[in-house]
Formats: structure tokens, sequence, C-alpha cells
């Protein structure tokens, strides 16, 4: 089956959280409209960008794009830039049943609202290991009332003129939340506490059923915990992988997350519930992001006679590692590894400084993104247009100490690439490290595009290349494509190079891949079929368009 979409990108103003923000909408909508599909469907969007001057492109997250390189919908990777007025045309197969997001990937465009769902479900006639009466989505984003143009500003300029984004003005469930307009006081102009678009989502539920609720996360900076009042969730998905289930009472969600939950609605059904999210990992000031279990027939706006439950501690690292932990593959449906990797890459995250301006950094390079997508660069030998060094595959092990800050925390800049064997086994330790002040290591949420990797461990501390690969789970790890590196730890993945084209590895806080905290693979470039000329235009690919 072929599944066909006319999408319109627009900015709009609208009111989320009742303060009216310039947002990016799909046919109006933000989050814009879910792509529902069966395993095996192709996916068509027509996106037509009628944004007044601004460009976009739209990634399609946790879908591997095989024999499609060039729909990943990553600028300056896959495609250049779509341009106002111009309609470009998306084209894959959505090949795995599960929970996958689309988003904007476009310097910091997704913060503005432009992202939502898809859900692909298995083939009809088939049946998943779990069972359940109703499906049901939502997405979870942090949301400011600052244009992503404002930050890009702030973060981009050097010395003391940088001005960090800061927290989250609120926290949105499936779009929506509510700002306390009175905080502003007389400039509360823009903010109206009545607007019909700032009121709560209301999640129905018929007392009795069993739901499999779809969570996903795709907030800017913010790990959550989410939470259903009095409601335990067993996690049965993630990331398009079943898990073997076990029962959360708050899921931590990092951005570029997705999981499937099951819960049923077995309490006193003649109340409503509160669903929060709650910043965590980072010293929370954003109320909590309210939406509301309702239990039918009470009424969708009837406010819970309760106070929202408390979250977990922000700081506390050690529940969130067990989760992290506690995710493996459902028996049955176990994908083995390789027993071992043909390469290891370390990846040291730290922040840094490059001539005056914050940056992140991986082995002390920070990212930067060419004007020449390596896609058309790499499969038209256009080899000028980036560097052809070959990044770091570790750092300095035996002296950098990753609890303190680093003595000098200058740093490169760079837009070489890792250019990997194809079908060869990849092992990418992600290590984390103090940040350039004292006493603080963030959460990292790292997302692969293009494939799927094992999560062969999580561990505290340093990485040990001698010890530590003995502790690895090459029994049921699980299958996904984020992960998050938690502070002072590190994260081992394990992934195969075997899908042609060129592939972005990045931190999925908006901010941190636009201060340089990502890495680019290719792989099997010569495998990769002629290049649509749609996605060429800008940089040195603009040759290819002349007659
Ligand atoms: O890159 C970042 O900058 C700030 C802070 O370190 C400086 O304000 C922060 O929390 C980040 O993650």
């Amino acid at each position: 089956r072929t599944l066909n979409y006319k999408w319109e990108v627009k900015s709009e103003l609208k009111s989320p959280d009742c303060f009216k923000k310039v947002t990016l909408t799909i046919n109006g909508r933000s989050p814009g409209p879910t792509i529902y599909a069966h395993q095996g469907d192709t996916v068509i969007v027509e996106l037509k960008n009628s944004l007044f001057t601004e460009n976009v492109a739209i990634h399609w997250h946790g879908i591997r794009q095989i024999g499609t390189p060039w729909s990943d919908g990553t600028e300056g990777v896959t495609q250049c830039p779509i341009l106002p007025g111009e309609t470009f045309r998306y084209q894959f197969v959505v090949d795995r049943p599960g929970t996958y997001l689309y988003h904007a990937h476009y310097g910091m465009q997704r913060e503005d609202g432009l992202y939502g769902s898809i859900v692909v479900w298995v083939p009809e006639g088939q049946t998943e290991p779990f069972s359940y009466d109703l499906d049901r989505n939502l997405i979870l984003t942090d949301w400011y009332h600052k244009s992503s143009h404002e930050h890009a500003t702030g973060l981009a300029t050097p010395g003391s003129g940088f001005n960090w984004v800061g927290e989250p003005d609120s926290l949105l469930i499936q779009g929506r939340g509510r700002f306390n307009c009175s905080i502003l006081g007389s400039s509360s102009g823009t903010c109206n506490s009545s607007s019909t678009e700032c009121v709560l989502h209301p999640l129905t539920v018929v007392p009795g059923k069993t739901y499999r609720l779809r969570v996903s996360s795709l907030t800017s900076l913010s790990a959550l915990s989410f939470q259903i009042e009095g409601h335990t969730m067993t996690v049965v998905e993630a990331d398009g992988h079943y898990v073997e289930p076990f029962q959360v009472n708050n899921l931590f969600i990092y951005s570029g997350e997705t999981y499937s939950v099951l819960i049923k609605a077995d309490q006193d059904p003649s109340r409503n519930y509160w669903i929060t999210t709650n910043v965590v990992s980072r010293s929370r000031t954003t109320p909590p992001g309210l939406a509301i279990f309702n239990y039918y027939p009470n009424h969708q706006s009837r406010l819970p006679p309760t106070t929202p439950p408390a979250p977990p501690a922000w700081n506390d690292v050690t529940p969130r590692l067990a989760q992290s932990q506690a995710i493996k593959a459902r028996q049955g449906f176990i994908h083995t590894p390789p027993k071992a990797a043909d390469k290891v890459i370390v990846l040291l995250n730290t922040q840094n400084t490059v001539n005056g301006r914050r940056r992140w950094s991986l082995n002390n390079v920070s990212f930067n993104m060419p004007h020449t997508p390596y896609l058309i660069a790499l499969k038209h030998n256009l080899l000028h247009t980036f560097s052809q060094e070959k990044p770091p595959t570790g750092y300095d092990f035996k002296n950098y100490d990753i609890f303190n800050p680093a003595p000098n925390p200058e740093a490169t800049v760079s837009d070489a690439i890792y250019r990997l064997d194809f079908n060869s086994t990849v092992d990418i330790i992600l290590q984390n490290a103090n940040m350039m002040s004292p006493n603080n290591s963030e959460t990292h949420p790292w997302h692969l595009h293009g494939h799927d990797f094992w999560v062969l461990g999580y561990g505290e501390g340093k990485f040990d290349l001698y010890k530590d690969p003995s502790k690895y789970n090459l029994e049921n790890p699980i299958m996904k494509n984020t992960v998050p590196l938690h502070p002072y730890g590190w994260t081992a993945l394990r992934f195969v190079a075997d899908n042609p084209g060129v592939w972005a590895f990045h931190c999925h806080i908006d901010a941190h891949f636009f201060m340089g905290m990502g890495v680019v693979f290719e792989e099997g470039i010569e495998r990769v079929g002629k290049l649509p000329t749609s996605i060429m235009g800008c940089g040195e690919s603009k040759r290819f368009l002349r007659p």
C-alpha cells in the first residue's frame, strides 16, 4: 500500500500554553498530523514550504530509510534545505511496526513546534505479543516563548554575549500546556489563560479497558519523568522494539525516545486523574506538564480532585540508570548482536570553548555542518567541500579526568566524518564527563540516523576498555535508535554499518547539536543509487542542476 500525504508548513500565531508565539504548523496543527501506517507501506509526503522567509527539512526519526538515504531529511547531511514556496517529496518504506516520530532537522526549528508521530501497525491479520483494547498516543515536549532564532543567536554569540537557552517556559503534552499568565503582570497581553488552545489535553478511557499508550519525547532540552496518577504502566515497546515487560510508576523518557506502555483503567471511575511530566536531570524551574486521564463518562475538563503526584528528585541519577538497565529485548524477539566489533569508537562528551564561543565536542572536536550535503558530496566526489581528516576514535584515556573540568577547554571545529567499512560491526562508547563548571555533568540523549543499535550496557565513571566489555549484555540487549548518556557515566552501543548512505549521530538536545555535539558516519556510499536532483541546489551541488 502507498499512503499519500500533502502537508503545508506555515508559521502561525498559536497559544499552546496560553502564551501567543510564532509556531510552525503542518496543515494548521502542532503537533502535525499523525501518520498511521502498516508495516511495509510506502509513505509519500509532499511537503510544501509556505513559510515566508525560512527554509525547512523534515527528518523521519526511527525510520531507517533503507534504499532511500536521500529521504532522511537531515539538512546538510542528506539534503539541501527546502526553500519557501517549494514542494519536496519524501518517500520511504515503514519496514517495521512500532512508534516513530518526525520533526524539523534544520537549525533549531524543531523547537518552534514542527513535529509529530508515526504509528506503524503490524500487518493486518498479525498480532503483537501483548494484548490491549485501544491504542493511544502522546507526544511530550518542552516549550519556550522565545523563538528558535533568538536561541540560536544567543548560543552562537562569542564571549559574554553567549546566551544559554535556559529552562523551558512550560511542558506540553500532545501540544498543550498551561503557562501561568499572571507571572507576566502588566505585560501579559500576549497571554490568555482562557484561550481554548491551552485547554489541557484529555486522554479519555473507558473503565476496565487496557490501553496501549505510545509515549514519546521530542523535548528541546529536558529529560522527563512521565506519570499517570494512581496507575502503574507496563513497558512493552521502546523505539520500535518489543521490551521484556516491566512495571514502572514513572517512566523516564529522553528526547528522541518512544515507548509503548500498557495501562489498565482500573481505578475509581467516578473521577479523573493527572497525567504529568516533570523535568529531571536539570534543576527544575519549569512547572509540571499536565494532561487529564479522563474516565468516561466524567467531563473531559473536570480537574482531578487531588494535587498532581510529586516528581522524583531531579538530581537522583540512580533510578534513571536503573530504568535504562531494565530495558531488555523481549523473549522470542531477541536479535542477537555480532559477538565482537570490527571497530571501536570512544566519544568523550565535553563542553568547550572554540575561539571564544561556547561549544560541545566529541574527543575535542566540535561538529560544524558544511554547505554541501555530505550525501551529495560523497556520491559525486566533491571531496574538497569538507575536511578529509579522520576524526579521532578516542581520547587521552590515561590522563583525562572525567570528574573535573578540563584544564584547557579549548577545542577545534571540524566537518570531518567517520567512514565505516560497509557491513562492519561498530561499537560506540559514549563517555560522559564534567562540563566547564565544576560538579556538573548533564544527560545527553544520543540518536543515530539510519540504524538501530544494540544497547550493550551503561556504567558509572570512566569506561575501562579492558574490563568493561566483559560486562556487555550480548544475551538480550534491546535495540534502539536513541539512548541516554547519564551524568558521569558511559553508554556502550553496537551497530552494523549495513545501510548505504550518510548518517548523523548526535545529541538530541537541539541546543547541543547546534553547538557541535554530533558526528557523521558514511558507509557503502558506492552502493547508493542515483540521487534525486530534488535534494540538490545548495553549496556545490548547484552544479548538478545546470543544464
Ligand atoms: O551548553 C550549555 O550551557 C549551559 C551552561 O553550561 C552555561 O550556561 C548548559 O546548561 C548547557 O548544557
